[in-house]
């Protein structure tokens, strides 16, 4: 889909919902520019800058990094790709960072994946990263071609600390406390889309033709 004007997309939900997967498959097909929070911020752990030294124990630990260095982090990244199309996801995470970004920006949509705890712990420890482009793998769901290598460059794959058991359990927490209230602050501005399932397979196709409907009716607003 050819699209006229920029559309700018969040993708919400639980840790471990799915939302770099769906993020893949959306900018894949719609060509949006994904934005992943997490990514940035282990790449800035990996290559030991001033943000990835600040921002390392907090991530360890489960805990949100603070609301003021991830608004200026990602407000920041924003601008650089401000004449494109973008999908927003692990940001915002508090209703302080959707503030911010509001500030700036106006959401046309937000994808909000809702999926059970319980399907997310399974999950998670089976889940393994290929840190330098944010793709991820699964032992059960899909796995690489070559164990514990990335499908694309070969380079090795990594298991997340943060996707130890008992940190998952401390990043649920925080996202029942800290994010939920985000999902209803964009209810009230009539922008937030749910869909609900324990299989990305199956959620998907309903998130592609939603996401076909609305920047269809995008783009004939500009015409
Ligand atoms: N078993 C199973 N695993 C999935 C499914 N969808 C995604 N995953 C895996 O679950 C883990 C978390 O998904 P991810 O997209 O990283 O979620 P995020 O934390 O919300 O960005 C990864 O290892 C995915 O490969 C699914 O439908 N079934
Ligand atoms: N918007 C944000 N606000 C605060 N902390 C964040 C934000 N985005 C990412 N983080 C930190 O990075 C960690 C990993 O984030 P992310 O990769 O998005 O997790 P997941 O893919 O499991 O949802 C979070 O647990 C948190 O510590």
């Amino acid at each position: 889909m050819v699209l006229q004007r920029v559309v700018r997309a969040v993708i919400m939900g639980p840790p471990g919902s799915g939302k770099g997967t769906v993020s893949a498959r959306i900018t894949k097909s719609f060509g949006l520019k994904h934005l992943s929070s997490g990514d940035i911020l282990r790449a800035n752990i990996n290559a030991k800058t001033e943000l990835g030294l600040l921002t390392k124990s907090c991530i360890d630990q489960g805990q949100l990094v603070p609301d003021d260095v991830m608004s200026r982090l990602i407000l920041s990244e924003l601008r650089t790709i401000e004449q494109s199309g973008w999908l927003l996801d692990g940001f915002p995470r508090t209703v302080s960072q959707a503030e911010a970004l509001d500030d700036v920006y106006t959401v046309d949509t937000v994808i909000n994946l809702n999926v059970p705890f319980q399907t997310i712990r399974q999950r998670l420890t089976s889940r393994w990263t290929h840190l330098p482009s944010g793709r991820v793998y699964n032992i059960d769901f899909n796995p690489p071609k070559v164990a514990g290598l990335d499908d694309e460059t070969g380079e090795p794959l990594i298991q997340r600390d943060d996707d130890k058991p008992e940190t998952v359990t401390r990043r649920l927490k925080s996202y029942e406390t800290q994010t939920e209230p985000v999902l209803e602050y964009y209810r009230s501005k009539g922008v937030l889309e749910t869909f609900t399932g324990t299989e990305t397979n199956k959620i998907w196709p309903h998130v592609e033709a939603f996401l076909h409907r609305k920047l269809s009716s995008i783009n004939q607003r500009v015409a």
